[in-house]
């Protein structure tokens, strides 16, 4: 098969091109592909396409500052890594080349469940970087995603060790009862390679069957928000809920006491045809106003303009999924330092030329849906 020639790459798309050179075909429709039509999919990207910015003029932007907090802890941006699996099919050094860029960024990593590399070995990894406090103060953040087993006992002790480890806060994920219908995996047959393994999970690894199958073995589509309650109950762990889409769910979750939101559609790859998050976020957002509940977003981000809208639309955070996997499919843990940092300078661009040289500067105003002038609305 001829191969497309690789760029040197100054943006996300250019290394989700070169990724496309580089991945076997099995790994590289794993990562991109979407449920069913992949309608959801497309549209997480191109609702961003449809929303316009309303730039400020002459307000001395130059310095700009993108430090943030995170459930109380400082960070060096709004832009973080979202939770995604098996990240050694991108990259031998996989979780550990993508927890020392973000540890050097300070930035905030999620851990997924489905990790290739443990918990313990990932955030030592992000460790080996000095965790030294820069002048503003921020330091790396680690979060671990958790998919509730149907086994409470294995769910509890994977809590435990990642408490210990040093993680900061847990990410329920809670569209994913099932696996989402992936076209091109159910035909590659797609399964982890046999020197691979769900690092958090030895002893349950099912090399042999599919991912669906191993998610009908494994996690419970029973869950329900009792179970949530639950595992507040037994950390004091903050609880992020991963996965809400509507106001309803976003006034249950925040009626069960959880610290955040993160308003994602798993990046289409779950019930294909659910909104773009993008244009989800602000039902959740107004269902939850004045509830002291964060609320990020994910799906779709692939630019600063992108951060830009995310924040002023209300959203603190946004979180990358598909770019660190081609930033690490370019070039490990150097790939995933270059992917964050295109990203973080075109946010810190499209800031300083929206108006804003802060974080708190970023409002509504600087937003707008449709392509029509205000004054013709
Ligand atoms: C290859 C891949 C694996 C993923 N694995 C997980 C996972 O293990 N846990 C989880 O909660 N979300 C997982 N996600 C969803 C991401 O956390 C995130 O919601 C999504 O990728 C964001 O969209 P984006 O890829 O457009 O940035 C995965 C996504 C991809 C693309
Ligand atoms: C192993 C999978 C359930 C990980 C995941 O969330 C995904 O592939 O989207």
């Amino acid at each position: 098969m001829s191969r497309l020639p690789q760029l040197v790459p100054i943006s996300i798309a250019d290394l989700e091109h070169n990724a496309h050179t580089t991945l076997a075909i099995n790994a590289l429709d794993y990562y991109r592909s979407g449920a069913n039509d992949m309608q959801t999919l497309k549209d997480n990207q191109d609702a961003y396409s449809r929303l316009r910015l309303r730039p400020r003029i002459l307000r001395d932007v130059s310095k700009v500052d993108t430090t943030t907090t995170l459930l109380g802890h400082k960070v060096s941006s709004p832009i973080c890594i979202a939770p995604t699996a098996m990240q050694r099919l991108a990259n031998d050094a996989g979780e550990k080349a993508t927890a020392r860029a973000a540890a050097k960024a300070k930035k905030c990593m999620i851990l997924s469940s489905w990790s290739t590399t443990s918990a313990e070995d990932t955030i030592e990894a992000g460790r080996e970087v000095p965790w030294d406090q820069s002048a503003s103060g921020a330091l790396p953040l680690f979060w671990f995603q958790l998919y509730v087993y149907k086994d409470r006992v294995v769910t509890e002790q994977l809590i435990r060790r990642v408490e210990k480890a040093g993680y900061k806060a847990l990410v329920i994920t809670v569209d994913t009862p099932f696996l989402g219908r992936r076209l091109a995996d159910v035909r590659n047959v797609f399964k982890l390679p046999g020197h691979m393994s769900m690092a958090n999970f030895e002893h349950k690894d099912s090399k042999e069957s599919s991912l669906a199958a191993y998610v009908v073995s494994q996690i419970d589509p029973t869950l329900n928000w009792s179970d949530i309650a639950w595992v507040r109950s037994i950390t004091k762990l903050p609880v992020v809920v991963k996965g809400v889409l509507t106001a309803e769910d976003a006034k249950l979750a925040a009626d069960t006491g959880v610290e955040a939101i993160l308003v994602s559609n798993h990046g289409g790859r779950q019930l294909d045809g659910v909104l773009a998050t993008i244009d989800a976020l602000p039902e959740v957002l107004e269902a939850v106003k004045g509830r002291g509940v964060e609320v990020y977003i994910d799906g779709g981000v692939r630019k600063g303009t992108d951060v830009l809208k995310a924040l002023a639309l209300g959203a603190k955070a946004v979180f990358l999924g598909r770019p660190i996997l081609w930033g690490l499919a370019h070039d490990g843990e150097e790939g995933v330092s270059l992917a964050l940092n295109l990203i973080q300078q075109e946010f810190e661009l499209a800031m300083a030329l929206a108006g804003c040289c802060k974080i708190e500067d970023i409002n509504r105003d600087h937003v707008q849906h449709g392509t029509t002038a205000r004054s013709k609305l």
